[in-house]
Order: structure tokens, then sequence, then C-alpha cells
């Protein structure tokens, strides 16, 4: 069940793995849509009383008309009438018009107003409750919804006040004309309404239907063209041409239903006026005929029989527009009740923070002294999937901490929640037990914003945009000036990229930064983290796609930033962390040990088989060890620890030592070979 969200935000901070806020179809009404209707109420008030005003207009031109057709048959003068009518023609179109401007602005201040929530409450969306949405269908909500919801809220409702404000009045004075006559006309039109109701609620049942099926399709396409490249690759173009065919001919099913009982609603009504009229001409006339009505009356009477038939249409063709606009109502209004993150922490959120980065506090600026910079206190974590929060365990009472300056490694199987850690720490989601401080304060008690200005974050999955090179380095410090650019680009390894590029910092990307390769988007990434001077610099495998000689520059600038703040790095390849002040091995969710390189090839067998398992792989160490520097080193396959010197430690009896060389000079792969296993060819 969805929960009330307000603009305030439904209760569920970060993580609060609730998730249970967005629901499809029949979930409650947060109200969302409700409050930013009210807030735009006063411009559709003006616009219903124009229409009002239109309503009088039309409503005087039948007894105008009488007046004319009266004054003509007695001979008097036609000038006064003839005006009369004119100016009642004139002042019903302008006021016509005056309306259909004002509500039609109200009704772009009203979607303005939606979007604008939406995209907000969307991006401080739990990301737990947010995860369990598929995209695409947060996507149609987003925007074809929000456009229902306009014409629903402005041009529907108008309308709906105008038109039935027409019926009422017209059918108050038919009574005044004639009340038997006007009898004999509701009981017509009362039957016709009634069906026409029925309709009317089988209609919005049939369009909520059709408002979840076009997001079904929506979200599927989304789905595969997200991974184009995948889907071709595999062949798996029929296969999903036919699913997503399959999604769509779900929508036009249901839509071909909505259009059913649209196409009857309003001939319903249809048959009721002209049946009434039918009848009102077939009884008035008679009664003409015999001398007991007035000609003009029963003119005047059909004239406002008339003009009640096309209100009567738009009145019905309103209600079907409305209903239909109430399925989307509800459905923004589900995606407003996501829940929010950080809702309970103070200061969280807000634009305005956002315009003022935190900035990395100077050495020794964290308060109290010197604490370390993130501390992980017996941290358990579960992440919670479905609708029915299914808990998958990740961290069990996880604990280490992270210096003020340098570098702290963390190594570990897949699967072993280093990413987790970042995650956690980040706070996109929280913990179910222990604690993570920062700076020596509980994160959890920091607002959001500052959290994230005092914490960089490179992930795995290099998150570059669409937009020129510069607006994606300046994305986490807007105001970042020329000279930090450069610097930050060439800290980064990648000035020599952006002199390539034909625009050079103002060359334009395509989506998920595509123009740059992998490891050039990395590099943006970990430029732009930079850029944002973090007090942490989370790493989550920032070196996957560089290749040796740039993983070995790397190093360097992991050496420079280490040395202004603390970096906390997730690295595969043990050679970019190999000089670590501190590496952190994560196995299963626990930390299983802690210390420097040689001290864990000393005593631990999970990272020896780690570090061991990267010689057989190759690329990263091996590139590595082909120049100066730390990872420069032997080691026995699995077996004893390399040392830093760049000595072959003895070999046991038995134990094949093997050392990095190229295979032939110039060749680009730099293979393994056994130690001595050219001289003995
Ligand atoms: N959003 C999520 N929802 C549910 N489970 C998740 C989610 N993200 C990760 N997991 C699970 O949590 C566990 C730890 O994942 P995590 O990404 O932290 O591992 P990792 O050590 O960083 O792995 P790798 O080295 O492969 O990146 C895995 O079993 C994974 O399946």
């Amino acid at each position: 069940m969805a929960k009330r969200a307000g603009n305030a935000g439904p209760a569920g901070g970060a993580g609060s793995g609730s998730g249970k806020g967005f629901v499809s179809g029949s979930g409650k009404s947060s109200g969302a849509v409700a409050s930013v209707f009210r807030q735009h109420s006063t411009l559709l008030i003006a616009g219903v009383l124009l229409g009002l005003l239109g309503v009088a207009a039309s409503l005087t031109q039948p007894w105008a008309i009488g007046k004319l057709i009266a004054a003509a048959g007695s001979g008097d003068p036609l000038g006064l009438p003839v005006a009369r009518l004119v100016g009642l023609f004139c002042a019903g179109a302008l006021f016509s018009s005056l309306q259909s401007y004002v509500i039609g602005r109200a009704g772009e201040n009203i979607v303005h107003s939606v979007r604008q929530l939406v995209t907000e409450r969307l991006l401080r969306a739990d990301l737990t409750a947010f995860g369990k949405r598929p995209q695409g269908d947060v996507l149609t909500r987003a925007v074809t919804d929000t456009s229902l919801v306009k014409i629903a809220l402005s041009q529907s409702l108008a309308q709906l006040i105008t038109s039935g404000a027409t019926v009422t009045g017209g059918v108050v004075l038919m009574f005044v004309i004639d009340p038997w006559l006007m009898l004999i006309t509701m009981s017509c039109l009362g039957a016709a309404a009634v069906v026409s109701l029925a309709l009317a609620r089988k209609l919005r049942k049939a369009a909520l239907q059709n408002r979840d099926d076009t997001g079904a399709f929506g979200s599927d396409m989304q789905r595969v063209l997200s991974a184009l490249p995948t889907v071709k690759a595999s062949r798996a173009e029929s296969r999903e041409t036919a699913r997503i065919g399959g999604l769509a001919g779900k929508a036009r099913r249901s839509g071909i239903r909505v259009n059913a009982y649209n196409a009857l609603l309003v001939p319903s009504m249809n048959v009721g006026t002209q049946g009434a009229l039918a009848v009102v001409v077939g009884v008035g006339m008679t009664w003409v005929a015999r001398g007991e009505m007035n000609m003009a009356v029963l003119t005047t009477f059909i004239m406002y029989l008339f003009q009640l038939v096309s209100p009567l249409v738009m009145f019905f063709m309103a209600v079907g527009q409305f209903v239909q606009g109430r399925a989307a109502i509800q459905r923004v209004d589900e995606l407003v009740a996501l829940p929010q993150e950080g809702a309970a922490t103070p200061g969280s959120g807000g634009t305005a923070a956002a315009e003022h980065p935190v900035r990395r506090p100077a050495p020794g600026a964290w308060p109290g002294q010197d604490p370390p910079a993130v501390e992980f206190r017996d941290v358990r974590f579960a992440y919670r999937r479905g609708q029915q929060d299914d808990r998958t365990q990740v961290l069990h009472g996880v604990s280490f901490s992270v210096p003020a300056r340098g570098l702290t490694a963390v190594v570990g199987p897949s699967g072993a929640g280093k990413s987790t850690l970042f995650q956690l720490i980040e706070r996109f989601y929280a913990t179910d037990g222990g604690r993570i401080l920062l700076g020596g304060q509980p994160v959890d008690a920091l607002p959001l914003d500052t959290v994230r200005g005092l914490v960089g974050y490179v992930q795995q999955d290099s998150a570059a945009m669409r937009g020129t090179v510069r607006e994606n380095l300046t994305y986490a410090n807007p105001h970042a000036g020329e000279d930090d650019i450069r610097e930050a680009v060439e800290m980064a390894g990648l000035a020599t990229v952006v002199a390539g590029l034909p625009q050079g910092l103002d060359t334009e990307l395509g989506d998920q930064g595509s123009g740059l390769s992998g490891g050039q988007r990395q590099r943006l990434c970990i430029a732009r983290t930079l850029l944002q001077k973090p007090a942490v610099m989370l790493l989550d495998e920032a070196t996957s796609h560089l290749d040796s000689d740039s993983e070995r520059d790397f190093r360097d600038v992991l050496r420079r930033v280490s040395r202004q703040c603390a970096v906390v790095a997730i690295a595969h390849r043990i050679s970019t962390v190999i000089d670590a002040e501190q590496i952190v091995v994560l196995e299963e969710g626990s930390v299983r040990a802690t210390g420097a390189h040689q001290e864990l090839m000393e005593r631990d067998e999970l990272y020896r088989r780690l570090a061991g398992s990267q010689l057989h792989a190759g690329p990263g160490l091996v590139g590595a060890a082909a120049g100066p520097g730390p990872a420069e080193h032997f080691m026995t396959a699995g077996g004893p620890p390399a040392n830093r010197s760049g000595m072959p430690p003895a070999a046991r009896p038995g134990e094949q030592t093997m050392r990095l060389q190229p295979v032939r000079s110039g060749e680009q792969t730099m293979r393994l070979r056994p130690v001595g296993s050219e001289e003995q060819r």
C-alpha cells in the first residue's frame, strides 16, 4: 500500500528498506497532485469564472432571439434586439477564448509543478524502493501520466464546470419557460445520463489498466534499448521483438477497451438529447396547434434545448477525460509517494546545500583529535529484494578504520561485499546494526549533503553522462575554476585524451559518456571526483579499464591524492594497492585480515591466493612489473610471499618460481615464464 507522501516526505530514511510505498494500480493516493492543484486554484478559478461569464452570455442568446422574433412579429424596430444579440455573441466568444487561454495556462503551471515535484522525489528517492520499480514505468509515469494529469485538472475540470453550469442554467430556464415540456425533456436526458455515468465508471477502470499496460511496454522497451549491443550480440532481436510486441498488444487491447467506452459515452448522451428534441418538437407543435402554447415560447425552448446538446456532449466527454486523468493522477501520486532517503536526518537534501559543495576540511579540521576518516564498527547489513523485502545478508559485523591520510585498500573475492561498504559510507543504504563514523561522527547523524560532499565516490561502472566533457568533470563541483579542472585532468591522466578531442573540454559525449573508451571514461570519473576535493575518496575498481602504463601513472596519482585525503580503493589488481598503508581483506561479508601487503602475504592464505592468482591472470601485475616501483617483484605461484625489493625469494623444493618478463621484445602482451625456462632451452 502506498505511503502518504506530501511535500514533507514520507517516513523512512535512507535504506529504511520498507520499499512498500510504491504500488501499482490500486494504491492509495498520496494526495500530492491534489495539493499542487490547490496551489494553482486561483488561476483555475479565474478561468472558470470567465467560462461562466461565457455561459451566461450564451444562455441569454435564446432569450435575445425570442425577443428579436417577438419584435419582428409585432413590427417593432429591430435595431436594439439585433445589437443586443450581436453583443451577446461577441461577449460569448471573448469570454470563451479568455477562458481557454487562462485554463490552458493554469494547466501548464500544474504540469510544471507536478513534474518538478516528481523530479525532486525521484532524485531523492530511497534506492531500495526505487530499485524495485522498472525504470520504463517510472518514465511513463513522469512524462506521459503527468501530461494526462494536466488535461484532467485543467481542461476537463474547467469543461466539467462550464458545461455543467450551461446545462444547469439551461435546465432552470427551460423549467421557467415550460415545466411540463421540461419534465418530458428530463426523462429522456435522465435515462441517457444514467447509461453515460455507468460507462464512465467502466472507462476509468479500463483507463487505469491501459496506463499500467503502457508503463509495462515502456519498461521493457527501456530495458532492451539500454542494452542494445547485448541484445544484438545475443541475437535476441526476434525474441525481444515478440516479447515487447506482446506487451504492446496488451496495451492495444486495453486501449481499445478505453476507446470503446469513450465511443459509447458521447453517442449515448447524443441519443438522449436527440430523442428529447424529437419529443419536444412533437409535443410542442401539438400544443401550438391547439393554441395552448405561443410559437415564440416554443422556439425559445427549442433554442435552449439545441444549446444544451453541445454542453451535454462536452460534459460527458470531459467526464471521460477526467476519469482517465484520475487514473494518471493515481499513478503520479504513487510515484511521489516513493520513500525518500535521509528523511529523518537534519539538513538532508536541499538545493541550497547542493549549490555550495562541502569542501574537504583542512588537515586536523575534523571534529575531535585526528579521528579516522572512516570507521566501521561491527557493521551488519542485508539488502532487501522484491516486494516482500526478502533479505540478503551481506555484511556480518565488519570493523576496520581508515586513517585520515593515506591509501587503504579493500580486497576480497567477488561478492564479498566490498562495493557494499562504499554504498553504506555514501549512505545509499542504512546499516542494520553497528556504526559507521565519518571523521569521528556517526554518518547517519550528519546531513546527507555533508556526507556526500566529504566523500568522493568513483563507481565500479564509471558513470559518465551525456553532455560535454567539462560538464561531466564539474558535475560534483559546478563552481570549479579552470586551474582546478586542468589540475584534475592532469592528475587523472586525461590531459592527452582531452587534447586529442575535437573541441577539447567542450566536446559533447553521448549517453553514458559514449565517445570515450571505457578507460577514458573511468579517468573522467576520477578527475570529476578529484575536483570535488573530498575528504575521503572511494575508488571502486577505478583502474579496471586502465592499461598497465596508465595504471602505473594512476598509482602515482593515488599516492599524491592520498597525501591530501583518505583514499579507500577496492582493487582486484593487487598491483594497484600493493604499496597501500593498509589492506583490508574481506571474505563473505567479514574482515578476515588487515595489514600491509608484505604482512598479509606472510600470514593470510586468502590474500596470498588472490595475489598469486594474479600472477597467472597477468596483465595488471605483469604490466606493473614492467617498470620500476613497488610492484616490480617476484612471486612464487600460490606460494610464499613476494618481497618488495625485486629479489626472488628462495624457492622451496618442488616449487616453481615465476618471473615476469616480456616474451619477445616489442610484443604488446607480456606473459609469464618460469624462471630459468629460457636458460633451460
Ligand atoms: N542492490 C542489491 N540488491 C540485492 N543484493 C545485492 C545488491 N547489490 C549487491 N548485492 C549482493 O550483495 C553481495 C555483495 O555485493 P558487492 O557488490 O558488495 O560485492 P563485491 O565484493 O563488491 O563484488 P565484486 O568484486 O564482484 O564487485 C553480492 O552477493 C550481491 O549479489
